[in-house]
């Protein structure tokens, strides 16, 4: 998630590669993003942390304790922390900065790459008005965003953090139909693809309910509801609500 940040800031140029300094232990890792990009890059996060003003950690969230102890000596109230990690609470990432450090969790996804991300936003309590327009313009500039309370960031992280995984396996699955149909790979994967951006470009658009997008493509008698009969004996609504549940219940205890 973190290169996918990375690429995507840059690709928008509100971020210049000069401004960036990318901290892994794994040298190998690192080479690979900077080959792709003129940053900064380094294997000592301590260094990161004297460099920039804005520190993202985008560690997986059990790492995210031992990596804020590692550089809390070299974190000052100059510097904005914001945390990635699904599950790792303000109050965790607060405890463990030195006081009044201003602190922020954002729940992004990895459309981001491509300037087509969701961010969902929760302000720390030393966060004010200044630290919410950098996270907004930052995480805006590679897509959507929303802010919110934190009580609503697990919920966020198991329908939109994890969602692209969800949707991904869909839009295969569905190519997979056209595919036992008679189409060819490529040609099945460009019109599901095509078809998931549309449908979802055109609720957004219009603000219409997704039911009603639904019953203008069930032509009466037609092959549609057909189609819509089989997803709902499969019981595919449940299946994605239970999707989204255990998503987040999983996220609530990623940080142990
Ligand atoms: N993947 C996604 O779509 C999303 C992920 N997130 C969050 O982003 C975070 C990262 O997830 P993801 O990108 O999937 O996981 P990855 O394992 O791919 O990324 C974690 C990165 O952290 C590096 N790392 C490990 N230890 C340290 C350390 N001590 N100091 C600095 N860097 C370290 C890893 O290096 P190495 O590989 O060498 O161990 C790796 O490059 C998680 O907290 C996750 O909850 C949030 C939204 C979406
Ligand atoms: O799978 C995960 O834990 C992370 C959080 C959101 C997306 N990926």
């Amino acid at each position: 998630m973190g290169s996918a940040l990375v690429t995507g800031f840059l690709e928008t140029g509100l971020v210049q590669p000069g401004d960036l300094f990318v901290s892994d232990p794994d040298g190998g890792a690192l080479a690979a993003l900077g080959q792709k990009h003129p940053i900064n890059t380094g294997t000592d996060n301590k260094e990161a942390v004297r460099f920039a003003d804005v520190v993202i950690l985008a560690v997986k969230p059990a790492v995210v304790k031992p990596v804020l102890k590692e550089v809390a000596p070299f974190i000052t109230t100059e510097h904005l922390i914001v945390s990635i990690a699904a599950g790792v609470s303000l109050s965790v990432l607060e405890e463990s900065v030195p006081a009044e450090v201003p602190v922020v969790r954002v729940m992004p996804n990895i459309p981001a790459l491509i300037g087509e991300g969701m961010a969902a936003i929760a302000l720390g309590k030393n966060a004010g008005a200044s630290e919410r327009k950098t996270v907004e313009t930052l995480f805006a500039a590679v897509g959507k965003v929303v802010t919110l309370s934190e009580k609503d960031l697990d919920a966020a992280t198991g329908l939109s953090g994890c969602g692209p995984a969800f949707l991904a396996i869909i839009l295969e699955a569905l190519a997979d139909g056209g595919v036992k149909m008679g189409l060819s790979r490529q040609l099945a994967m460009e019109l599901a693809a095509q078809t998931m951006i549309g449908t979802a470009r055109m609720i957004q658009v219009t603000g219409e309910h997704p039911a009603v997008l639904k019953d203008r493509v069930c032509s009466p008698g037609g092959s549609t509801i057909c189609g819509v009969h089989v997803l709902e004996e499969g019981g595919l609504r449940g299946i994605l609500m239970g999707a989204v549940e255990a998503a987040v219940k999983r996220s609530g205890k990623l940080c142990k």
